[in-house]
């Protein structure tokens, strides 16, 4: 395995919907030695709960725990302690909760550290706006005028402000991003199509390449994997094609 792939691999997020850990565990096996981030969702996540957390760290598993939390500060913050001594790599929030909501997470991520040293931070990333929305909803639903781009740039400034890592954003606002909030700001890139793969429900779509060519940090793939016929291959092939980007 070459520092190359082992690099593109550690940048594909490989988002495990499923209903239950044992098709969850299921992909994890026919995945087996492709050093690639594993995310868990609200799906996952609310069926098998924080035990498989536990063993995917236990398994040695980079792990993107996304669960969007969108609330008030003081329980946000209760949140993000307990998420931190799950000992997990990344988790998000929704920029739409604002500065001191997104500061709370930061400090419940402080206060895990500092009552076990054993733990170690976790990026903390938050949603700008979802890869399913599109300028129509932005704007006759949601009510936000302006485009999706000057909406994402707006919560990623807002993020860098309240000290987090990074933003959740479609691949097409990852170069605008890195312009304005710098390089080392983390972006985090779902809503991501293989050539000739369906859309489903996203609406703001990149291909790998184009998303490592945009500087995406992290593509997050879930059905063009887990939907695949051969999810191995189709892992292998995303991870090629980040490679020649
Ligand atoms: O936070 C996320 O991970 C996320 C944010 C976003 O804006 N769009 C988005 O699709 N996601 C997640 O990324 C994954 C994309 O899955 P697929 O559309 O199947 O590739 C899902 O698990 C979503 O929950």
């Amino acid at each position: 395995m070459n520092e190359q792939y082992k690099e593109m691999a550690g940048r594909l997020i490989v988002a495990l919907d499923y209903p239950d850990a044992t098709q969850a565990s299921a992909l994890l096996q026919e995945l087996e030695g492709i050093p690639c981030y594993i995310k868990v969702g609200m799906q996952l996540y609310y069926a098998a709960g924080p035990d498989f957390v536990r063993d995917l760290k236990t398994r040695g598993y980079k792990v993107f725990l996304d669960l969007k939390m969108h609330d008030i500060p003081n329980t946000v913050k209760g949140g993000a302690e307990s998420i931190t001594r799950l000992g997990v790599d990344m988790f998000n929030v929704h920029a739409a909760g604002g500065k001191d909501m997104m500061n709370a997470a930061l400090d419940g991520v402080t206060k895990a550290i500092q009552s076990d040293r054993s733990l170690h931070k976790p990026l903390i990333i938050a949603v700008t706006q979802l890869t399913s929305t599109g300028q129509d909803v932005l704007n006759q639903e949601i009510g936000i005028p302006g485009t999706v781009k000057d909406a994402v740039l707006r919560y990623a400034e807002l993020t860098k402000d309240a000290g987090l890592d990074g933003v959740v954003a479609s691949a097409m606002e990852s170069s605008d991003i890195a312009s304005v909030c710098g390089t080392d700001f983390v972006t985090v890139t779902p809503g991501i199509r293989p050539a000739g793969s369906d859309q489903g429900d996203q609406k703001r779509v990149l291909t790998p390449g184009e998303a490592i060519r945009n500087g995406s940090s992290y593509i997050v793939v879930g059905r063009p994997i887990t939907a695949a016929e051969k999810p191995r291959a189709a892992a292998e092939q995303i991870i090629k094609e980040m490679m020649e980007a």
